[in-house]
């Protein structure tokens, strides 16, 4: 159930994201409400820090001339705020937001591999030890690091050692995006919850990535395709669904071709989201496309982009507010990929 505030008209939950852009005031979304983190996918990245009582992130996603967009996290909950190492976060009780990030380096795994078990302790050791969606913005994804080993699946090592290293005392593999930024490094943001809420689901078209087979990387990518997280207070049950893209089993399919890549990826999320994909992991509910919010599309050739927001537009609604980056995909034949939040 959602839940009308009584003075601003803005629907609330417990925990709620929605997008602003420049020239937006982000007062009358959050009147009432408490901030728990804002991730600005702009022009410039740098460190995140703590600002206005919460994380600040900074991550550079869009190109000369591409509109800026915030991601705002609030709850109904008053949150406190905190710096742990380069970490930092925001705690309201039931969610951690943490954020940070690993500048650029000549081989990522080992930094990769600190930096998870930094989040995991951390959130351990606050009371938040359920992972529910983790986001991975990588600079040059699909180029090679010092030793020739593309970036993300050298990224892909040390997030696999942190979950190894943490197996039994995580519960699974939650949602993830792993996609290109526009800066050399790596930027990191989480979302955590106190312990039993958070349930992850696979997608039946799909294999799931961490059981891809050995030609993808050395270790396979750690998430899961959706994660659900149960109600919590005057909230209904959210599906954080992972970034999406053209692949079937665990094969990019349609090289080349926009359009039936974005019906593929598409038709994927449909699937993963659909009342027989909740039964078949004995959950009740389900969601159509058009329960998608907080959509981003990220599109590898800028000139794709009007075709994808038409395939977007038709499927998920036109005013969905749904933000679009140009930035690279973790496969390099991969040319769009899809990430929301079902509610
Ligand atoms: C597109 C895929 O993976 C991408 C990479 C992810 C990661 O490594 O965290 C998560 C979702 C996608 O952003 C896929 O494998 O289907």
């Amino acid at each position: 159930m959602t839940v009308i505030h009584p003075e601003t008209g803005a629907l609330t939950a417990a925990l709620d994201c929605f997008f602003i852009r420049p020239g937006e005031d982000e007062r009358a979304r959050t009147a009432g409400r408490h901030v728990l983190g804002r991730i600005t996918y702009g022009h410039g990245g740098r460190a995140p820090l703590l600002h206005d009582g919460a994380p600040l992130v900074r991550i550079a996603m869009a190109g000369a001339g591409a509109e800026r967009v915030t991601e705002v996290w609030t709850t109904d909950r008053p949150v406190r705020c905190g710096r742990d190492g380069d970490l930092v976060y925001a705690e309201d009780g039931e969610h951690l937001l943490c954020a940070v990030r690993i500048e650029e380096r000549g081989v990522y795994r080992d930094t990769v591999r600190a930096v998870y078990e930094a989040a995991f302790a951390l959130m351990a050791r606050l009371g938040y030890p359920d992972l529910l969606r983790m986001w991975n913005l990588v600079g040059s994804i699909t180029g090679p690091n010092e030793e020739g080993t593309e970036n993300y699946r050298d990224f892909c090592v040390g997030r696999a050692q942190a979950f190894e290293a943490w197996a039994g005392r995580m519960a699974g593999m939650p949602a993830a995006t792993g996609i290109g930024s526009l800066r050399p490094g790596i930027d990191l943001y989480f979302l955590a919850c106190r312990t039993g809420r958070a349930r992850h689901l696979e997608n039946p078209r799909q294999t799931p990535a961490h059981r891809y087979p050995v030609q993808y990387g050395p270790k396979p990518p750690s998430f899961a395709r959706a994660t659900l997280l149960e109600a919590a207070g005057c909230s209904g049950p959210v599906l954080y669904v992972s970034g999406t893209a053209s692949i079937i089993g665990d094969d990019s399919v349609y090289p080349g071709d926009i359009d039936a890549q974005c019906a593929v990826t598409l038709a994927n999320i449909e699937a993963l989201i659909a009342p027989e994909n909740l039964g078949r992991h004995g959950m009740a509910g389900g969601f159509r496309l058009r329960d998608l919010d907080c959509v981003k599309v990220y599109v590898r050739d800028a000139g794709h982009l009007p075709t994808v927001r038409a395939h977007c537009a038709k499927a998920l609604g036109a005013d969905r507010g749904i933000a679009f980056f140009n930035v690279d995909v973790c496969r390099p034949e991969l040319l769009v990929e899809i990430e929301g939040i079902c509610r």
